[in-house]
């Protein structure tokens, strides 16, 4: 059956469609947002499409505000799709208290314990829901998807890759949480939303899986700014590149000097991760 989608809002912007929607979830049980670029090309033909991922405390709105990825995706004629960052308006208590977990904080996973197994299942709402309402509803090519996102949103990317690389073909990240299973961000919701269990952990920590023998589609790029106050402590972005180095999965890890973790640092190179995806998709599509 065809998901019933809801339009908040529509902008013209680079003779594209800027769109935020808002639907029942069926696999979460509440309403969800997300929002969709459509470049000017897209009444003529199906088109490359790349999922944004967001960070702590955004929403389905933050990317599409603050990255100005749009010219880029206009020009390129590349759809772009970002969601918000967790179920809201759960009646969990005190789920709007902490950045860090609940509310803002889904980190694309489906929790396992209560009271958040209940409704936190952003893994599924991704990679089976939304995924399914963006085939289906709009002129996007099934061959060429590609996923990115930024700090919990990079670490959403990486490993949804990783654990359904049948589904995206082109993976990129800003610096992203690369191992949750060993940063306080990661050690915090892991523990709520999975248990105790480091088997279980390890499952949605992108270093973990490519240590366990994951591979990604394509090679990722990924970009770090230096001068990130939570890279010391939350990222770990070489973590990530020693289990690559070890095994054999070709990484492009680039580190910006004096940029810091936010929309500053993603909307100076968003133009390069939209080429990367563009180029990668395309190129499978004259191959394949
Ligand atoms: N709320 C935190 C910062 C959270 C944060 O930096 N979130 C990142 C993602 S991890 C973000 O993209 N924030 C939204 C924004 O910059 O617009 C703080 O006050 O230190």
């Amino acid at each position: 059956m065809t998901i019933k989608l809801e339009i908040r809002n529509q902008h013209r912007c680079f003779d594209g469609t800027q769109s935020y929607y808002q639907h029942h979830s069926e696999v979460i049980g509440l309403p969800m947002r997300f929002s969709v670029y459509a470049p000017p090309q897209a009444g003529k033909q199906r088109l490359p499409v790349l999922f944004f991922l967001a960070g702590l405390t955004c929403t389905e709105e933050t990317f599409m505000i603050k990255a100005g990825a749009q010219r880029y995706a206009a020009e390129l004629g590349l759809v772009l799709v970002s969601m918000d960052t967790s179920p809201r308006n759960t009646g969990i208590p005190g789920e709007g208290d902490d950045w860090e977990i609940g509310a803002g904080a889904g980190f694309y996973l489906d929790a396992t314990q209560a009271p958040w197994s209940q409704y936190f299942r952003m893994e599924s709402y991704l990679t089976q829901e939304l995924y399914r309402i963006i085939l289906e509803q709009f002129p996007v090519n099934p061959e060429q998807v590609g996923i990115t996102g930024h700090s919990m949103g990079g670490h959403g990317a990486l490993t949804l890759a990783l654990r359904h690389p049948e589904l995206y073909r082109s993976v990129s990240a800003f610096a992203p949480i690369a191992a949750p299973a060993s940063c306080p961000w990661g050690e915090k919701a892991f523990s709520l939303y999975l248990g105790e269990s480091p088997e279980d952990w390890h499952q949605h920590d992108a270093t973990a899986l490519i240590a366990a023998g994951h591979h990604l589609p394509t090679t990722p790029l990924i970009d770090q700014g230096m001068a990130d106050p939570f890279l010391a402590k939350q990222l770990h972005p070489d973590y990530l590149v020693a289990a690559c180095e070890q095994a054999g999965q070709p990484i492009t890890l680039r580190r910006h000097a004096d940029y810091d973790h936010s929309y500053f640092f993603i909307s100076t190179f968003i133009e390069d991760h939209l080429r990367h995806h563009h180029t990668v998709l395309t190129l499978d599509q004259m191959d394949g």
